[in-house]
């Protein structure tokens, strides 16, 4: 099948793999595709800096997603340190609050001073997919609807000067009326239709989501879970159109 790359570049690959072997061979099974790959932290720890500069020669985009939470000076050595690396994008928990978010972009500028590297998104991370209303009310303490929540965070990272926030596909439509078209949306908690949901709790297929108006959607499982991987990412890729 011919490989429409303007989607293909808004779907976000989640190479949750514990070996760089494992990941190397999804990665070597979806060669011609270009999607975007994301590196998490159970591949970042075991493979380190070496697999996303691995990334960066074959030609990806790279979200790196660490979920940076700490204080302001550690994040911003954080960020610092990543962008050093080239990735394209990376994460920070906006739960952090607007001066660890600030701080973020000062250790890119930093990492970036006098030089020319690639300038990365920073993107907030407003409620985990994972994340129910019972959970968010009950056990993380913050009332009310997870819209709500979800908006307040992605408000304070676009104060902060953040370029976009991760939330679910059903926030999309909210958060772009809230912050504006060009304010990025990474959606995770993707499922094709039929597929297991697992530990996701906000979900929509990858159609839905793209008809929300989302920039990107992350996909892990649905394709790195499959027996066939190319054949799942073609398949959710010839759902959308
Ligand atoms: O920042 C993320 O990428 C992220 C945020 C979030 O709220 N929910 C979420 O699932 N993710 C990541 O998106 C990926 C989703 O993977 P699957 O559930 O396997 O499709 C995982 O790598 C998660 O770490």
């Amino acid at each position: 099948m011919t490989i429409q790359s303007g989607i293909a570049e808004r779907i976000m690959v989640a190479l949750d793999y514990a070996e760089a072997a494992d990941a190397r061979k999804l990665v070597e099974s979806l060669k011609g595709i270009p999607c975007y790959m994301k590196v998490g932290m159970q591949l970042f720890y075991s493979a380190g800096p070496g697999f996303v500069a691995e990334l960066k020669e074959k030609g990806y985009k790279v979200f790196l997603d660490l979920k940076m939470h700490d204080i302001p000076n550690t994040v911003k050595g954080g960020s610092e340190s990543v962008t050093r690396l080239g990735v394209d994008m990376f994460n920070v928990h906006a739960a952090g609050g607007r001066a660890m978010m600030e701080a973020a972009l000062e250790g890119v500028d930093k990492a970036l001073a006098g030089g020319s590297g690639v300038k990365p998104l920073v993107i907030g991370v407003t409620q985990l997919t994972s994340t129910s209303r019972i959970v968010m009310n009950n056990e993380i303490g913050i009332a009310g609807a997870v819209e709500d929540a979800v908006i307040r965070y992605a408000k304070l990272a676009q104060a902060a000067g953040l370029h976009g926030v991760v939330a679910s596909p059903l926030e999309v439509t909210q958060l772009k009326a809230a912050c504006g078209p060009g304010f990025v949306t990474v959606t995770p908690g993707i499922r094709p239709a039929g597929a297991a949901i697992g530990d996701q709790s906000r979900v929509m297929t990858p159609p839905e989501a793209f008809a929300q108006g989302t920039d990107y959607v992350v996909i892990g499982r649905p394709i790195t879970a499959a027996a066939e991987p190319r054949a799942a990412l073609e398949q959710i890729i010839e759902s959308i159109h």
